[in-house]
């Protein structure tokens, strides 16, 4: 009882300094435990957490941080915009085997993915999907295509006979202060002149996620990944539960940074295969010109296709509820990111 005690709160977040990573930092010190991170690079000082610097690609960078702890969060990836596909190999399905290594070979009991709702998305329209939908056979992207392998290899490393207990988190456009993503991106797209148009007729509805509930679901996992618990080798959405149109979305983020919002919609399916076609061509210019296109045809289908995911499952077996509404967190956002405001 002692050592379970002793180990109790104690806890690693590997991709910490990452833009989940940080909060679901923040939130485990809110709580009482005692925080390790693991990156690849520190970005923020915080004198009540303890700070490794490697590559989760090297498990022998990774046992120092993990020794002596109960639980480790990994959310690290490559950003999903990378076209590096050797990278996303490396990190997100050897890196992950190489954790999944040190925690046994650690005694480490509890290990939390954050895998992402995207992968059983192929493109098409998924409306309130649950968990038990198939993984995507052919993700859209490699990011993704990496994803699945991922959330599989973690889930199948769940074994109670070795107390050793895993579960995989499915959030869905992650958005927040701090996002390196979704808002900066948005941000250029709308700053080069190219949100004049809306990619469909702006009805299809999307899960955005406050990063704060994200967070949130994340330590909900944990406190309920014991022996025994319907929560070990299982995967969960955790969403804002609050779909809403992505055009509606980005309009949010678009006027509240005084950015002018697209009205007209353009047909769907002539700007994704639009999009597929320059995806090609810069393929075909890469070894000339590196060209990389804002609207790859992932980015067109998430703009203009249902998918909004079901977070019963995490409501039932873990009393999931969001803490931050969709719209509160729209708010917290736009002022995180009063520094990038249209001032013409
Ligand atoms: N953002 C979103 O909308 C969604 C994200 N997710 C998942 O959530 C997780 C966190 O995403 P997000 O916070 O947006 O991503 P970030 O890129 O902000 O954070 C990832 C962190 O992992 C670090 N990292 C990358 N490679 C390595 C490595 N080899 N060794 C150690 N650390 C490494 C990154 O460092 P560096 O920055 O230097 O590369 C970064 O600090 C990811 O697993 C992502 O797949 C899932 C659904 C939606
Ligand atoms: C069409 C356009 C240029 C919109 C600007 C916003 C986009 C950059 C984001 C809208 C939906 C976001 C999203 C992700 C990244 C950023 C967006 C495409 C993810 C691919 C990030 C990683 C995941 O696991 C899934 C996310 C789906 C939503």
């Amino acid at each position: 009882m002692a050592t379970r005690s002793r180990k109790g709160k104690k806890c690693t977040v590997i991709g910490g300094c990452g833009f989940l990573g940080r909060y679901i930092v923040e939130r485990l010190l809110e709580e009482g435990y005692t925080v390790s991170v693991f990156d690849i690079a520190k970005t923020f000082e915080d004198d009540r957490v303890k700070f490794f610097v490697g590559d989760l690609c090297q498990e022998k960078d990774l046992a120092p941080a993990i020794s002596d702890v109960q639980t480790v969060f990994h959310c690290a990836s490559p950003p999903p915009s990378s076209d590096d596909r050797d990278l996303f190999y490396r990190v997100n399905f050897v890196g992950t085997k190489n954790i999944i290594s040190a925690c046994k070979k650690a005694g480490v009991q509890k290990l939390v993915l954050t895998s992402s709702a995207s992968v059983v998305y192929e493109g098409t329209d998924i409306k309130n999907g649950t968990e038990d939908l198939p993984y995507a056979k052919k993700p859209m992207d490699y990011y993704t295509e990496t994803k699945v392998l991922q959330e599989k290899e973690v889930l199948a490393a769940n074994s109670p006979e070795e107390n050793f207990f895993t579960v995989a988190i499915r959030p869905h456009g992650i958005f927040g202060p701090r996002d390196r993503q979704l808002v900066p991106i948005l941000v250029d797209t709308a700053r080069a002149g190219k949100t004049k148009f809306m990619i469909g007729n702006g009805e299809n509805l999307v899960d955005f996620t406050y990063v704060v509930n994200v967070a949130h679901g994340h330590l909900l996992a944990a406190e309920h990944l014991h022996k025994d618990s319907p929560v070990c080798g299982k995967a969960f959405h955790i969403t804002n539960d609050e779909p809403i149109p992505f055009w509606t979305f980005m309009s949010r983020i678009l006027e509240g940074l005084n950015y002018p919002s697209p009205k007209m919609g353009l047909p769907y399916l002539l700007i994704y295969y639009l999009a597929a076609f320059l995806q090609l061509l810069c393929l075909l210019l890469k070894p000339i010109k590196e060209i990389k296109p804002t609207f790859t045809p992932m980015r067109v289908a998430l703009a203009g296709t249902y998918h909004y995911y079901s977070c019963q499952r995490a409501k039932q077996l873990m009393g999931y509820k969001p803490v931050v509404p969709l719209d509160e967190g729209i708010k917290l956002t736009v002022k995180g990111y009063a520094h990038l405001q249209n001032n013409n």
